[in-house]
């Protein structure tokens, strides 16, 4: 077994200490007909609030899934008949990557209205079988793929893949929503996390590409904007601990092989990380900046601020550890306004995309290895900061393959789809 196996099957486990009844007082407050968030109704009501627009209604209860977060069983309800009968044709560029993986599980459980979907990766994969729901998939070379007969390519290849392919995709008419860091900071290119800035959509016609942003980055965002809305963020400062996922497939094998071998008493030799990742933690992601940050650390700061607002100042500091799913954060945020950790759990409560688990008690927060699998962003640990004033601390935690980087890009599709903004492809 390859530590790439682990992606698709995480545990998702209830946090100790949580139980039914937190899960619905998560949901008190809420009218379960509330129109705007689209919260849905359910046996035991362990709602999620997606984005506004989501297409799939299975997709608001956040995935169909066997951990406990949510009800299982529960699936399809097509209640858009003419919305699922309309068959996009989609390319996932990087179908056999952590991320493509992941893309294609979701584009099947949110029932995105496609008729064909094509997996796309190098000529090494050509001819390889991908899994898409019950269905398999043989791999095309990129080279060798007609984009002009697609709508959406959905692409998670890295930034060099994007730079060469996005624009040449684009120019055939199919819509380019990229994974990359490549066209993040283009001003012609909307950088968008649906729960946030859904309406920045609509600049994509420049280039025809629309970026998805860094996955710390994402299940950031998602906490911040309510807040943002109702007290002003001034500062925000952010340390991550990032799985190996985000390093692709080859990271999760490395951490497998060196935690393996270390029982053996083998040498860990590191390749993909620059020091030992099993029993470690690394203060390094992405590349060395000239002001001695990390390019993940400068990404945060100015993805933050496209996506928000800015005005935000933000620091962080980004850390891999030896975790094969799912990243944590632990944030203090500093506001213009009063806000107190009362209102912010309120808020953050009926905010889309969010779980709020946070019972002050022995495992009463959420853990990566509890949100594999899972579409939401969880919060836990919410308390006032009082070293500074109208200041908030709290945790973060979401699986990036998932809400930061698949799941997010599938909203980005709906969202478009929804809006009514793409013209299909003959
Ligand atoms: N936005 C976000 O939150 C995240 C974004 N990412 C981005 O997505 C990219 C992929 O990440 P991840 O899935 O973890 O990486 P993986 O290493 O797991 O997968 C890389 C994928 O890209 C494909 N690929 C590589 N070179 C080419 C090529 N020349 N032409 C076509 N396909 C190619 C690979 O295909 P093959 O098997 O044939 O080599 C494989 O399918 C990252 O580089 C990053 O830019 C990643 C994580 C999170
Ligand atoms: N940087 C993330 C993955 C990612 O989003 O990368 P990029 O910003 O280069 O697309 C990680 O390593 O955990």
């Amino acid at each position: 077994m390859t530590a790439g196996h682990l992606s698709c099957s995480g545990i998702a486990a209830r946090p100790r200490g949580a139980t039914d009844e937190d899960f619905q007082d998560d949901r008190r407050g809420h009218d379960e007909n509330d129109e705007d968030h689209h919260g849905h109704r359910h046996g035991r009501r362990l709602t999620l609030f997606l984005v506004p627009g989501s297409l799939s209604p299975a997709g608001r209860e956040g995935r169909p899934s066997k951990g406990r977060f949510h009800c299982p069983g529960e699936r399809r309800d097509r209640s858009f008949p003419g919305v699922f009968d309309m068959g996009y044709k989609v390319a996932v560029v990087g179908a056999t990557g952590n991320v493509g993986r992941e893309m294609l599980n979701i584009l099947d459980e949110r029932e995105f209205p496609a008729d064909e979907v094509f997996a796309i990766a190098s000529r090494r994969s050509h001819g390889r079988e991908v899994s898409f729901g019950d269905k398999t998939l043989r791999c095309i070379d990129i080279e060798q793929f007609d984009f002009s007969k697609c709508d959406f390519a959905l692409m998670s290849a890295g930034g060099s893949v994007a730079k060469e392919w996005a624009p040449k995709i684009a120019a055939t008419g199919c819509l380019v929503i990229d994974n990359s860091s490549y066209f993040r900071t283009d001003p012609d290119v909307p950088l968008i996390v649906p729960e946030v800035n859904a309406d920045a959509v609509d600049g994509f016609s420049k280039k025809n590409i629309i970026a998805n942003p860094n996955c710390s980055t994402a299940q950031l965002v998602v906490a911040l904007k309510p807040l943002h809305d109702h007290a002003g963020i001034r500062r925000v400062v952010v340390s991550t601990y990032q799985s190996v996922s985000g390093a692709g497939k080859e990271a999760m094998d490395e951490l497998w092989t060196q935690t393996r071998g270390i029982f053996v008493t083998d040498q860990p030799s590191p390749e993909k990380f620059t020091k030992q990742i099993a029993f470690n933690v690394i203060p390094h992601i992405d590349v060395f900046m000239e002001d001695g940050s990390t390019k993940e650390e400068w990404k945060m700061m100015v993805e933050t601020k496209k996506i928000l607002d800015p005005k935000i100042k933000l620091t962080a500091t980004c850390v891999r550890v030896p975790v094969f799913v799912g990243h944590s954060e632990a944030v203090n945020i500093e506001f213009e306004n009063p806000i107190t950790a009362d209102e912010a759990r309120n808020i953050l409560r009926s905010s889309p995309g969010i779980l709020v688990i946070d019972k002050r008690e022995d495992g009463g927060y959420v853990t990566p290895v509890e949100c594999v699998g899972e579409y939401a962003t969880y919060i836990s640990r919410i308390r006032e900061d009082m070293t500074v004033e109208n200041g908030l601390a709290m945790w973060i935690v979401s699986d990036n393959l998932r809400k930061g980087a698949a799941l997010n890009t599938v909203q980005i599709a709906e969202t478009v789809v929804n809006r009514g903004l793409l013209k299909k492809a003959a």
